[in-house]
């Protein structure tokens, strides 16, 4: 189990993060914030690369930084940005990586094929990745993450500059990947973790904001998001009026998909609340929602 206790982090004068607590069992996780809350400062924290300025991180029950090294061989990491040489292979990466891994050489050959067959790269494990797409080169990074089959897969933003089809493929594999580990996906595309996730981490003004599970956060705005229909020239002032979540044209008449507390109207139909409309409504400014 990963705990976070009590964590603050600041650069400076500006505070990214603080007294934050949430606890990582077995599953996957979507960190869902939008960009600047603070992801990648808390992934910069958990992987070691940065400190806390308050607070520890404990993985059962002992500080990752007295452990050191023994806590570093858990994890698996993609960073946002990361790094492979175009004139290698799949193969001659992952060996590389193997190798700064400190992995024992036997065995290894056999574990490269095994990763490079869960993301699907087999057929190309031998060819120069200068000529590979942005989602092979993510499936790349994938790769490397998983390959000494780590405790603690933690993935920041892996589908940026990911198509559709490319993103869907992504969240199948996770899916195979997710069993006995804690696994950590940040990003601000809900619909990357929405059919993936066990549980969802959002974070706003610097800490924590919601842990648990999809259902339960949707509930909470069960009776305040509605769709009603409306003329073009309507639609102005009522947007001023309410926070719109959706907004769609149809047959000369707009479509509003809308956020509020007021008690339903007549012509107001209420509807199920998506993860979709938690994100827009948690982090829409206070103003907004009417
Ligand atoms: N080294 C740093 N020095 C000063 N401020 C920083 C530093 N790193 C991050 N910040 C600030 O801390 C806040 C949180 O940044 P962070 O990168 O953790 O956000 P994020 O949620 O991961 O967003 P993104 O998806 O854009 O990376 C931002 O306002 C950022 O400008």
């Amino acid at each position: 189990m990963l705990t976070i206790r009590n964590i603050g982090k600041t650069y400076g004068s500006f505070t990214a993060l603080k007294e934050m607590n949430v606890q990582f069992e077995n599953g996957i996780y979507g960190l869902l914030a939008p960009n600047g809350a603070g992801k990648t400062t808390l992934i910069n924290m958990l992987v070691t690369l940065i400190r806390p300025t308050s607070g520890e991180i404990l993985y059962d029950g002992k500080s990752i930084h007295a452990m050191g090294e023994r806590y570093r061989e858990l994890i698996g990491y993609l960073p946002q940005h990361f790094g492979y040489y175009k004139h290698y292979s799949p193969r001659k990466y992952l060996r590389y990586i193997a190798a700064l891994k400190g992995m024992k050489k036997s065995g290894v050959e056999k574990r490269i094929d095994e990763v490079l067959e869960l993301v699907a790269l087999s057929d190309v494990k031998d060819k120069k990745m200068r000529k590979f797409s942005g989602g092979m080169i993510q499936r790349v990074g994938i790769a490397q993450a998983i390959l000494a089959d780590p405790q603690i897969l933690i993935l920041d933003e892996p589908t940026a500059g990911l198509d559709p089809k490319e993103r869907a493929r992504f969240r199948h594999m996770l899916s195979d990947l997710a069993r006995n580990r804690i696994v950590l996906i940040s990003t601000h595309i809900v619909s990357d973790i929405e059919s993936i996730a066990n549980e969802i981490v959002m974070i706003r003004d610097q800490t924590l904001l919601y842990k648990g599970d999809i259902a339960t956060i949707c509930q909470s705005l069960q009776g305040h998001i509605f769709e009603t229909t409306m003329s073009f020239d309507e639609f102005p002032s009522f947007r001023k009026d309410y926070l719109t979540l959706e907004e769609k044209q149809e047959q000369g008449r707009m479509i509003v998909r809308f956020y509020t507390e007021q008690p339903p109207k007549a012509d107001w139909s209420s509807v199920v609340p998506e993860l979709e409309d938690v994100f827009l409504v948690k982090y829409a400014s206070e103003s907004m929602k009417g």
